[in-house]
């Protein structure tokens, strides 16, 4: 994922991937995560009130010759979104990518995917995010990708900040009704 999968629109928060800024810790997720090796390695950048991302396909992420897996689709949606809600909640305290405190990490809570189109596998994909609730630890995020500036799918998901159970090392969170 190169920035310049976004030519032609300005990148704010100094131009910085959020998935750049978040701790060592959270930064393995297939989808997203800079540390993970095997992974796509997402990156979100702010344009405007909006977020964007870019990502090419390539021939292993086919569905039927010459369209993308939905499961693909789904997985820059989730991780695109996740990015959009950690960076509202950055910003709702007053932070800006480049500061020093660290970003916080969304996880997954609900994710909805409506494929409006088959997604032909060729142009580089691009999905546009913005958070439309931000509450106290719960963000809903709609998105929209394109295909060539086709609009193939849209998702609405809600991501929630990872509880501490959730951090690498942290003992297992107790099991539902104890
Ligand atoms: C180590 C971390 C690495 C992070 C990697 C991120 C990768 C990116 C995307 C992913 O693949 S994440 C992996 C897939 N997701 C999960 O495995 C999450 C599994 N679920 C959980 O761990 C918990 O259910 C969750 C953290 C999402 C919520 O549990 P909590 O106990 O922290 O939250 P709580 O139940 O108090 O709910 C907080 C708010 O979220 C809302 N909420 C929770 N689950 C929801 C749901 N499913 N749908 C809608 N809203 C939901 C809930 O109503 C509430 O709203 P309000 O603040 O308005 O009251």
């Amino acid at each position: 994922m190169a920035k310049e999968g976004t030519a032609g629109v300005a990148q704010g928060d100094h131009g910085i991937a959020v998935q750049d800024r978040y701790p060592d810790d959270f930064a393995w997720c297939y989808g997203c995560g800079r540390l993970n090796p095997a992974g796509l390695h997402l990156k979100t950048y702010r344009d405007g009130e909006e977020t964007v991302t870019a990502f090419r396909p390539r021939p292993e992420h086919t569905a039927i010759p010459g369209f993308v897996y939905g499961g693909l689709i789904a997985s820059l949606i989730d991780c695109h979104g996740t990015a959009t809600a950690s960076l509202a909640l950055y910003h709702r305290d007053g932070h800006r990518l480049g500061d020093p405190e660290p970003v916080p990490r969304c996880v997954t809570a609900s994710l909805q995917v409506d494929y409006r189109r088959p997604t032909p596998l060729g142009p580089e994909l691009v999905v546009r995010g913005r958070a439309v609730e931000v509450g106290a630890r719960k963000v809903v995020v709609e998105s929209e990708l394109y295909a060539g500036g086709t609009l193939c799918a849209r998702g609405r998901m809600v991501a929630v900040l990872a509880p501490p159970s959730m951090t690498p090392g942290a003992p297992p969170a107790p099991a539902p009704g104890t």
